[in-house]
C-alpha cells in the first residue's frame, strides 16, 4: 500500500472512531432526558460542556439539577462550555462555602445581571459588596421595620379588595395581585413613591423585571451567547437594552425628584411625614431607603446616583418576585389545608379578640407587636419556603484556595448552592413533601441538621430582606384571612405541583383557589 493510501485510511479510521464516541455521547445524553441520571461520570460535549443538560424548558432543567443532586447528594461537578459548577447539596459544605470569606464573591453567572443592576448588592465584586452593605444595613433596622408596618397594613387592605371581586366566585389566580401588592410595597419603603400598581392592575415596571430576568436567565445557561459581541447582536440583547432603558429612566426620575425635595426640606425646615410629590404622600417618614442613600452620598460622596439606582432597583427584583413567589404559596397550602388555615384564624382571635367585626369599616389594625405574637403562621411562611424556596439555587466564587471535606476548591472554582435540593432531602426532612409547620417548633427545629434550611441563604450575604420579607408576608397573610376562607375544589399535593425556575421559583401552571367571606 502506497503511503497515501496509508495515511487517508488512518483519517478515515480516526474520522470514523470520533463519529463513533460522539454518537455514543450522545446516546448517554438522550438517556439523560428519559431516565434518572445514575451514571457515575456525566458525559460532556465538545464546546458546550453540560448545556445540554440545561436545555429543553425551564422545567425540565429544574428538575435535572434536582435529580443531580439526588444522585450525588455531596457534589457533583458539571460545565457550561469551558466554565465548570460545582453543584453542592451537603449542609456541612454549604455552611463552609457560606461562612468562608474566601467565597463571599458571586460566580461567573452573576456578571450577566450586571449590565441591569450593576453594583447593587446582588451582582456587585465583594470589594464594593463590603462596602455597601454597611451602608445599607441600617435601612433594614428594626425601627426602619417598625415604619413600614402600617405601609403593609394598608396595602394587605388593598389586596384583599382587590380579591373581593372573586368573592364565591370560581377559583381564581392570585399571584398577579401578590406580585403587584409586594411591588407596591418595595416602591413605597425603598423609593417613597406610591406606584398604585394594584390599583391599575397593571404595570409596566413589574412587565420589565419579569422580562430581564428572564433574558439574564437565558442567557446564563447559553454559553453560545456570554461573549458581549455575540449576545449584543440577538433580540434578546435588543431587548434587555430596551427594558433596562425604561427602568432606568425610572430611576433617574425619581432620584431627580427626591435630590429637589431633600433640599426643598432642608431649606424650608419641613419634615418627611406630610410631604408631598408628583408620585404622591411619601409612604414611611424618613426610614425609606432611598432617601438615607441621598443622605449619605450627600455627607460622604460614598455613592453615585448609579449606584443609588442600582440598589433600588436590585431591591425591586429581590424583593418583589420572591415575596409574591412566597404569599402565592402560602395561600396555595393554606386552601389545601383547611385545619391550618382554621388554626392560624384562632392565633388571630387569640392577638385580636375573637369579637372585632369583619366589616371593611373595621380593618385589623396591624402593629409590630401583633406580628411578633403570629408564631404558628411564621411556622407556616416558614414550611412554605421550606418546600418552595424563592431562590432555589445561588452561586458563589472561590477567591482562594480553601478544603471543602476532602477536596481542594482551587481559587475561581464555581459552586451552585442546592438549597431547593436540601430542603426537600429526605435525609434532612423526614416525609419531605408532607405539608407540616410543626417542623419549626423550636424544640424539633433545634434537632435539625444545621444548615439544612436555608430560604435567605446564609452567612454575611445573605438576605438583607429576610425580616422585612417575614412581616409584610404576615401581615397580607393575617388581613385575608381575617376577612376570608381560601378553598380547593380539589386539594393539591406538593408531588403533584409541577415547578420552574429562573432564578427564581415558580409553578408551571396557575396556582387557583377560591375565596368566601369567612362567617363566624
Ligand atoms: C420571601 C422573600 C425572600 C426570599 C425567599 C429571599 C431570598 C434571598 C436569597 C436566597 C438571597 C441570596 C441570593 C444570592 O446569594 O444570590 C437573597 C439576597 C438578597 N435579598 Fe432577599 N429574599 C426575599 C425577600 C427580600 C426582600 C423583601 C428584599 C428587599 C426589600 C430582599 C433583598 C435582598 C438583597 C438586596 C439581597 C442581596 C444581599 C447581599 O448580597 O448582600 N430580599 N434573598
Amino acid at each position: 500500500m502506497d503511503p497515501l493510501t496509508v495515511a487517508t485510511l488512518a483519517v478515515a479510521c480516526f474520522v470514523l472512531y470520533r463519529i463513533i464516541n460522539f454518537t455514543v455521547k450522545l446516546f448517554k445524553v438522550a438517556l439523560l432526558f428519559e431516565y434518572p441520571l445514575n451514571a457515575e461520570e456525566i458525559p460532556s460535549l465538545p464546546f458546550i460542556g453540560h448545556a445540554y443538560l440545561f436545555t429543553g424548558g425551564n422545567e425540565a432543567i429544574l428538575n435535572r439539577i434536582n435529580q443531580l443532586g439526588k444522585n450525588y447528594p455531596t457534589w457533583c461537578r458539571v460545565s457550561i462550555g469551558d466554565n465548570p459548577l460545582y453543584l453542592i447539596t451537603l449542609p456541612k459544605h454549604l455552611k463552609e462555602i457560606l461562612l468562608t470569606p474566601k467565597t463571599i464573591e458571586k460566580n461567573y453567572l452573576y456578571e450577566f445581571g450586571r449590565p441591569w443592576l450593576g453594583d447593587g448588592l446582588i451582582t456587585s465584586p465583594a470589594s464594593v459588596w463590603e462596602v455597601h452593605r454597611k451602608l445599607i444595613q441600617p435601612s433594614f433596622n428594626p425601627v426602619a421595620l417598625k415604619s413600614f408596618v402600617e405601609t403593609f397594613a394598608t396595602l394587605s387592605v388593598t389586596l384583599a379588595k382587590k380579591m373581593e371581586q372573586h368573592l364565591d366566585g370560581s377559583e381564581f389566580e392570585v399571584r398577579k395581585y401578590v406580585s403587584l401588592c409586594a411591588l407596591d410595597a418595595i416602591c413605597a419603603t425603598a423609593m417613597g413613591i406610591n406606584l398604585k400598581a394594584m390599583e391599575s392592575g397593571k404595570c409596566e415596571f413589574d412587565e420589565a423585571v419579569t422580562k430581564l430576568i428572564h433574558i439574564v436567565f437565558k442567557r446564563s445557561i447559553s454559553p453560545w451567547l456570554y461573549p458581549d459581541f455575540i449576545f449584543n447582536r440577538t433580540q434578546l440583547g435588543t431587548d434587555q437594552r430596551k427594558h433596562i432603558r425604561s427602568m432606568q429612566e425610572f430611576g433617574i426620575n425619581v432620584i431627580r425628584q427626591k435630590k429637589a425635595t431633600i433640599v426643598r426640606r432642608s431649606d424650608e425646615g419641613v419634615s418627611a411625614d406630610n410631604e408631598q410629590d408628583s408620585f404622591g404622600k411619601f409612604a414611611a417618614g424618613p426610614q425609606i431607603l432611598i432617601e438615607n442613600l441621598l443622605r449619605l452620598s450627600t455627607d460622604n460622596k460614598t455613592l453615585t446616583d448609579e449606584n443609588i439606582q442600582n440598589h433600588v432597583d436590585t431591591m425591586i427584583v429581590a424583593g418583589t418576585d420572591t415575596v409574591a413567589s412566597t404569599m402565592n404559596y402560602v395561600l396555595l397550602m393554606l386552601a389545601s389545608h383547611q385545619d391550618i388555615q382554621e388554626k392560624i384564624y384562632q392565633e388571630l382571635c387569640d392577638i385580636f379578640g375573637e369579637n372585632v367585626s369583619h366589616d371593611d369599616s373595621e380593618e385589623l389594625q396591624i402593629t409590630m407587636d401583633h406580628l411578633s405574637r403570629m408564631t404558628y403562621m411564621e411556622r407556616v411562611i416558614k414550611e412554605t419556603m421550606r418546600l418552595f424556596p424563592g431562590a432555589p439555587i445561588i452561586g458563589r466564587e472561590a477567591t482562594d484556595d480553601f478544603e471543602l471535606g476532602q477536596f481542594t476548591m482551587r481559587k475561581g472554582t464555581s459552586v451552585m448552592l442546592n438549597i431547593f435540593g436540601v430542603h426537600r432531602s429526605e435525609k434532612y426532612w423526614p416525609d419531605p413533601l408532607k405539608f407540616d409547620p410543626d417542623r419549626f417548633l423550636p424544640e424539633r427545629f433545634a434537632t435539625q441538621e444545621p444548615y439544612s434550611y436555608l430560604p435567605f441563604s446564609g452567612g454575611r450575604r445573605n438576605c438583607i430582606g429576610s425580616k422585612y420579607a417575614m412581616i409584610f408576608m404576615k401581615t397580607i397573610t393575617a388581613t385575608i384571612l381575617w376577612k376570608y376562607v381560601l378553598t380547593k375544589d380539589k386539594v393539591i399535593l406538593v408531588k403533584d405541583l409541577r415547578l420552574t425556575f429562573d432564578f427564581l421559583l415558580r409553578s408551571v401552571d396557575p396556582d387557583t383557589f377560591r375565596i368566601a367571606r369567612r362567617v363566624k
